[in-house]
C-alpha cells in the first residue's frame, strides 16, 4: 500500500479516534517538527507543542502548524502567581490554538485568574488544568509528602479545577474511573502516557493502554514516542487507533 492509500485509510477508518489524538512533538527544532508532520502526512491533524519544541522552535512552529490547518495543543503547564499566568495565557490566546493548559497545583486563585484570561480569547479555546503528572507514583507522591497517593491527588485536584470552571483535566488513564462520579461526562479528560502492551513505559509511571484509556472515559489521548519515535510512525500510529476505536466500541 502506497503512503497516501495508507493515510487516506488512517483518517477515514479512524476518523472518531483521530479527532481525539494529539501526537506530541517532542523535538527541539523546526524543521525536526515538520518533518514529523509531513511524515505523518493528512491522517493526523492534531499536534501538542510542549516544552521543547516550544523553547526550540517558539511561536513561529505553532503558527506554521496554524497555517496549515491542524489542530494545536499548547501543552505549557504554566505553574506561576495569578497575575503572571494570567498575562502568558492573554498572549498566548491570541493565536487560533484548541486547547492549553495550567498546573491544578497554581491553586484555585490562578486558576479562576486563568479561566478569566482564556475569556478574553477571540477563539475560545479549551483550557485545562494538570493535576499529577504521569511519570509519578506512590513513591514520588510520598517523598513530595503529598497525602494519600495519585488517584486522591488527582480526584481532589479535579474538583479544584472543575470549581473553577476551566474545561477539563489532563490525568492518567489509571484515575478515569475514579473521576467518572466526580466530574460532569462534558468535562475534557486527557490522557498522556497511553501504551500498547508491547511497548515500554519509558519514564512513564501511572501507565495504561489506549483501549482501557478510551474505555473508561479519556476524551483525548496524547501519543508521543511510541508513534514518533517508531520505525514505521504510520503503522504505529494504526496500532494505537484500531485499540482507542475498540475502547470505545466496549
Ligand atoms: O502528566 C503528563 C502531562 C503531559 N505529558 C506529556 O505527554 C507526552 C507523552 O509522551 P510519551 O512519549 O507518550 O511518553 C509528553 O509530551 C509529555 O510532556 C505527560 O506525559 N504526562
Amino acid at each position: 500500500m502506497s503512503i497516501e492509500q495508507m493515510t487516506e485509510l488512517l483518517a477515514t477508518t479512524y476518523d472518531d479516534v483521530r479527532r481525539a489524538t494529539y501526537i506530541a512533538l517532542d523535538v527541539d527544532t523546526e524543521a525536526k517538527a515538520l518533518a514529523v508532520v509531513d511524515q505523518l502526512g493528512p491522517a493526523v491533524d492534531g499536534y501538542k507543542v510542549g516544552l521543547e519544541l516550544f523553547h526550540g522552535a517558539g511561536m513561529r512552529l505553532v503558527e506554521k502548524l496554524l497555517a496549515r490547518g491542524l489542530r494545536v495543543f499548547l501543552d505549557m503547564k504554566l505553574h506561576d502567581i495569578p497575575n503572571t499566568v494570567a498575562g502568558a495565557l492573554r498572549a498566548i490566546c491570541q493565536y487560533p490554538i484548541e486547547m492549553v493548559n495550567v498546573h491544578a497545583q497554581g491553586g484555585p486563585r490562578m486558576l479562576q485568574a486563568a479561566r478569566e484570561a482564556v475569556a478574553m480569547s477571540p477563539y475560545n479555546p479549551l483550557l485545562i488544568g494538570v493535576t499529577v503528572l504521569t511519570s509519578l507514583g506512590d513513591d514520588d507522591l510520598q517523598v513530595m509528602g503529598v497525602a494519600g497517593g495519585p488517584a486522591q491527588a488527582v480526584v481532589r485536584l479535579s474538583k479544584l479545577v472543575q470549581e473553577a470552571g476551566l474545561d477539563g483535566v489532563v490525568c492518567s488513564a489509571q484515575e478515569l474511573q475514579l473521576l467518572q462520579d466526580v466530574v460532569p461526562p462534558t468535562f475534557e479528560r486527557v490522557v498522556p502516557g497511553t501504551r500498547l502492551l508491547e511497548d515500554a513505559a519509558q519514564d512513564q509511571t501511572r501507565v495504561a493502554t489506549p483501549k482501557l484509556a478510551m474505555r473508561d472515559g479519556a476524551t483525548r489521548l496524547v501519543l508521543g514516542r511510541a508513534v514518533v519515535a517508531a520505525e514505521d510512525p504510520l503503522s504505529a500510529l494504526q496500532k494505537y487507533w484500531r485499540a482507542m476505536k475498540e475502547g470505545l466500541n466496549g
